[in-house]
């Protein structure tokens, strides 16, 4: 029998070097429910030195909580094998979990954060934060030693060369109305490095963006965040984009700002437009997200989208016996690497669709996202990403994915498939000190919208009373 604790059977590298870098990067006026990004973003990256002189990555949300809760595990990161991952990410489980995490602060960025953090899966987010980022880097580094991308070490390997990932739009708040310090634009007018830096508020300006990003992604698949404008505006700027690209499969995200009502009657009839629809309604007079989502979902026939009402293995549970959601959107960084692509292949079994969600993120959650979903088996719909508001301006890696055709090709380069680029990181980072205080608060920026502007999950941000 073979000795597991035999030191010939365990000769992998070992990780002596674990940083914890919070960094920042700059935004458009992105508005959403709750409010409007203001310039900058932040993340958490995480780099892993091992015994070969290689480097792994990982990236997850910005946030004081989630930082310290990664500088709080150096301890048991730093000293392990590279082929024991798995044994490590356990021991982060169990730290974290015996921890008492309820008193830290929790950076929200978005509704649908937001509406997270009212139940107590808040904590198993975090936790999950906390563990993707290293899992992430240990992944990179285990694919680098054996040759092999990611995607062939989780779930049954790697199913797909090209990962599909959509146009996420945004209605866009004038940043001259503002004396936050947004970049303006760069090219020509049409352009789509130009035009993300302009107001866009209407069905016109919303299809200007899609053709712009059509142009210079290739992209097949849209999603606008909506609980901005009257329910009625946005389903008029789907309309819009899709009178342009009628092949097109478009979605609309208003998180859940609408009651269930009002939802049907925007819906119903509109399976032409919508090819699903995503966290239309939540929950409402007693009853939970999963079971109105599920009342809708039967009221008008159009499959359902979620990152709010799905997004751990018990809401799971819940949902499937509803029927709520034929679409969960399986973010990697909060279900972790393994997690998201265990649920692909439940999806897979089971007729559901596999998607993710995204925030705002660089390019190593780039190529997380692209890793994951390569691994997805079955039929998955184009993945979300930010990336196209940050691509050509912001990069943390010496050579980003690239998004050509509406799809990022999968890496054949071991592990990860990224370089980092340590004077970016470094320059990042340097961002980062000077802004953390204020990333991301998003009723902020909106206030110079609409003085006095409070956030009402039940209310689009910026419709006209
Ligand atoms: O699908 C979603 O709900 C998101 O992408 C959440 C994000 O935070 C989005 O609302 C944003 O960036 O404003
Ligand atoms: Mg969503």
């Amino acid at each position: 029998m073979v000795d597991a604790t035999n030191s010939n059977v365990t000769n992998t590298p070992v990780i002596t070097r674990m940083r914890v870098i919070p960094v920042a990067g700059r935004d458009s006026m992105l508005l959403n429910l709750c409010g409007a990004h203001a310039p900058f973003f932040t993340r958490n990256l995480v780099l892993l030195e091992d015994s070969a002189g290689r480097t792994g990555m990982g990236e997850v949300p910005g946030g004081a909580g989630i930082l310290r809760a990664l500088e709080n595990v150096v301890a048991l990161v730093e000293g392990t094998q590279v082929g024991r991952y798995n044994r490590t990410l356990q021991s982060l489980r169990t730290s974290i979990a015996n921890k008492n995490v309820s008193g830290q602060q929790y950076q929200v960025t978005s509704a649908a954060e937001a509406a997270v953090l009212k139940q107590p899966h808040e904590i198993n987010l975090r936790l999950e934060n906390v563990v993707t980022a290293v899992e992430a880097a240990l992944l990179d580094l285990l694919g680098q030693h054996l040759g092999v991308p990611v995607c062939e070490l989780l779930g049954t390997g790697q199913q797909r060369d090209q990962v599909p990932m959509l146009a996420y739009l945004f209605y866009v708040g004038d940043r001259n109305k503002t004396d936050l310090d947004y970049l303006p634009g760069k090219g020509a007018s049409d352009d789509w490095y130009h035009l993300r830096c302009e107001e866009a508020l209407t069905p016109d300006a919303i299809a200007d963006h899609a053709a712009a990003c059509v142009a210079r992604y290739g992209f097949k698949d849209f999603k606008l965040k909506g609980g901005v404008m009257r329910g009625e505006d946005e389903m008029a700027a789907v309309a819009a984009i899709k009178a342009r690209f009628p092949d097109a499969r478009v979605t609309l995200d208003p998180n859940g700002a609408w009651s269930l009502r009002e939802a049907v009657d925007l819906c119903r009839g509109k399976n032409q437009l919508l090819a699903y629809a995503e966290d239309p309604c939540g929950p409402e007079d007693g009853y939970s997200g999963r079971e109105i989502m599920a009342e809708f979902r039967r009221a008008t026939g159009i499959a359902t989208a979620t990152n709010m009402v799905a997004t751990d293995w018990r809401q799971m549970a819940h949902s499937h016996l509803l029927g709520a959601v034929d679409i969960p959107l399986a973010d990697p960084h909060f279900w972790t690497m393994q997690g998201s692509v265990r649920l692909a292949q439940l999806c897979a079994d089971w007729g559901l669709t596999w998607g993710s969600h995204s925030n705002n993120h660089f390019d190593v959650s780039l190529a997380m996202f692209t890793h994951a979903a390569a691994a997805a088996p079955g039929q998955i719909t184009a993945i979300d990403t930010h990336w196209i508001w940050q691509e050509g301006q912001e990069r943390l890696t010496v050579e980003p994915p690239r998004i050509i055709k509406g799809c990022v090709a999968v890496p054949d380069a071991p592990g990860l498939g990224i370089a980092p680029d340590m004077e970016r990181i470094e320059a990042a980072h340097a961002l980062y000190k000077q802004v953390a205080t204020t990333a991301r608060d998003d009723a902020m920026a909106m206030r110079y919208l609409v003085p006095g502007w409070t956030y009402n999950p039940k209310k689009p941000s910026f419709a006209k009373d």
